[in-house]
């Protein structure tokens, strides 16, 4: 929580006003019970009514400014707490940006979401509780303490016993409910997770029939949550009844003791009422005190876990190099391996290779092969464990990220587009395109009729992630949209598996006539590359054949066995 502080710094005049104006109110509050034992002692004592009038005026007004007092803390304690949480959820947004997909594989996207909304509103809702409350309690604690003893000495021992007992209380229930906290939110996530992966699987879900297997999954990760937030209920739930008893047994030990005083002479009938009224006083206050601190733990494990995040290091620190070294070649591996974060094989291994600036590279190979992987490393999605990945003859690591991935149009194989217009989605790679460019773009990716069908045209409203459009549509727009960029590079990484063939034969041919742009053609199917310049056929990440179709058909078993059981002789000989 500590580290999380930082974020109050522009809101340290709320900060202070807010407990300031508590305190006050706790002022007027400990004075009451001293005014009510000179009600008794002396209005009703003597009848004298003007007397109980004029101090039951000072009650209301001071009931007045308390409550003006309390309202005036409770806007500088809630300005200060949602000003907290708007810059922490700010930070933690641009800080999750800059991590590499190796830390967002490691955390996962559903456990990030949970941080970033109720993990951070939770300690949103701390830190108000605390500005409100964290002074105020114990001072009414300690002011009621002292009044008690001014009062009497003897009686005050009662309270001298029953407010440490209840502070003890109190830490032991928290240090018990503190990790439990932890696994609640472990919970949450594991819901969050459960429910994010059905949803967006759900007509995979219904088409496989697996909503029962899967309405049973739910259930054991409900029950999981439940069994978390019941132990800890349960826990909590101890708190209220043992404080409450506790107080309780000293007012009874006041009003006992306190009435021998009083027929002993040592003590007045008013002053007994004005202890008892300061140990209930006590008794508020420590249960505001002990709700304060079950949410302050909540809030507490929240941080932790928001921290987490925060101590999640970027694994890719940028160079300083904003320009290519200018040589003509566009990418090299040099002697490249990959194995992914906690993963002891290799996904790439031994990649060796150069490709000339405005060549069309094809890499294929099996499923799992490490197709994705290779061109990956490329913009460093992720980097190399061993060797160099080069772009434009210089090391990726050497370039600031801005300017490696300006000279990069990445497709990956999942379409993602963005809620907005077409046009909009198409300028996210380069503000200045016009449409004239965004239609040259929409012509080469074959999408050119997906706009043309939409009356509204390129302000046609893309939904979320898409979903008003269909699969090979969305490839479509999502190629044309890197291509808007512009890039250097141009990788299409199995970003054409849902168009037909014909659709896709034309899209390749017109990629091809891209010139001064090399590209990167990932596909599983071999009429996809066999076009390319050169095609990189790929085996349990390892390079098994490099060549153009016809060489690799005489040189490489892999490829012409990708080859044969995908095209018929005719068709592997005819398109070389
Ligand atoms: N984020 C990841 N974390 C750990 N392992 C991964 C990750 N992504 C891929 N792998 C593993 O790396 C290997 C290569 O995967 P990759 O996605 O590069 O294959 P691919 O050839 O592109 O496959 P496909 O054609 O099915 O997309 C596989 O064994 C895969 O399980």
């Amino acid at each position: 929580m500590r580290k999380l502080l930082k974020y109050l710094n522009k809101y340290k005049k709320e900060s202070i006003i807010g407990p300031l104006f508590k305190l006050l109110e706790a002022c007027f509050e400990l004075l009451v019970p001293l005014i009510m034992a000179s009600m008794i002692d002396v209005g009703i004592a003597k009848k004298d009514t003007g007397y109980i009038f004029g101090m039951g005026s000072i009650l209301i007004l001071f009931a007045v400014l308390g409550l003006a007092c309390s309202l005036t803390a409770q806007y500088f304690a809630a300005k200060a707490s949602v000003g907290f949480g708007t810059e922490l959820r700010h930070d933690m947004f641009v800080h999750i940006q800059e991590l590499s997909y190796s830390e967002i594989d490691q955390a996962g996207s559903a456990t990030l979401v949970t941080r970033i909304t109720s993990d951070i509103n939770q300690v949103q809702s701390g830190v108000n509780l605390v500005l409100r409350l964290f002074l105020r309690s114990p001072f009414i604690v300690v002011g009621a303490m002292i009044m008690a003893f001014t009062i009497s000495v003897k009686l005050a021992l009662i309270f001298a016993v029953a407010v440490p007992l209840l502070s003890i209380v109190i830490y032991g229930i928290m240090v018990v409910s503190i990790p439990l906290y932890r696994r609640v939110q472990k919970g949450l996530d594991r819901i969050l997770l459960s429910t994010r992966e059905n949803l967006e699987g759900i007509r995979v879900v219904r088409a496989f029939g697996m909503q029962e297997k899967e309405k049973k999954e739910f259930e054991k990760e409900n029950e999981f949550f439940l069994a978390a937030q019941m132990l800890v209920g349960k826990i909590s739930a101890l708190l209220n009844p043992v404080t409450y008893i506790i107080v309780n047994a000293a007012a009874i030990a006041i009003v006992w003791y306190g009435g021998k005083e009083v027929y002993a002479g040592g003590i007045t009938q008013g002053e007994v009422i004005a202890l008892v009224n300061y140990m209930t006083q006590i008794l508020l206050a420590l249960v505001a005190l002990s709700n304060l601190i079950v949410s302050f733990t909540k809030a507490l494990a929240c941080a932790n876990r928001v921290n987490e995040v925060f101590a999640l290091r970027p694994s890719i620190t940028e160079g300083q190099e904003t320009e290519g070294a200018g040589t003509d070649e566009a990418v090299a591996f040099e002697n490249v391996s990959f194995a992914y974060p906690k993963s002891k094989a290799y996904a790439a291994q031994d990649l060796e290779f150069s490709v000339k600036k405005g060549e069309m590279i094809g890499i294929i190979g099996g499923t799992g092969s490490g197709k994705s992987t290779l061109v990956n490393l490329i913009p460093r999605f992720y980097d190399v464990t061993e060797g160099c990945v080069k772009v434009d003859g210089r090391d990726v690591k050497e370039y600031c990220l801005e300017t490696l991935r300006k000279k990069i149009g990445i497709v990956p194989q999942k379409a993602v587009l963005f809620q907005g217009s077409i046009r909009d989605n198409m300028k996210i790679g380069n503000e200045d395109a016009d449409d004239e460019a965004i239609m040259e773009a929409l012509k080469i990716a074959q999408a050119r009729e997906v706009v043309g069908e939409k009356p509204e045209g390129l302000d046609h409203m893309i939904s979320e992630s898409g979903k008003n459009l269909s699969g090979g549509q969305r490839q479509r727009l999502t190629i044309a949209r890197a291509i808007v960029k512009k890039p250097e590079i141009l990788i299409l990484d199995d970003s054409a598996s849902a168009l037909d063939f014909a659709t896709d034969a034309r899209l390749r041919k017109a990629v091809r006539g891209l010139k001064d742009m090399t590209v990167f053609v990932v596909s599983q199917r071999a009429a996809s590359v066999m076009q390319a310049d050169r095609i990189i056929v790929l085996e349990d990440g390892r390079i098994a054949g490099i060549g153009t179709h016809q060489e690799l058909l005489k040189t490489c078993p892999v490829y012409e066995e990708i080859c044969y059981s995908q095209l018929s002789e005719k068709e592997a000989g005819y398109h070389a």
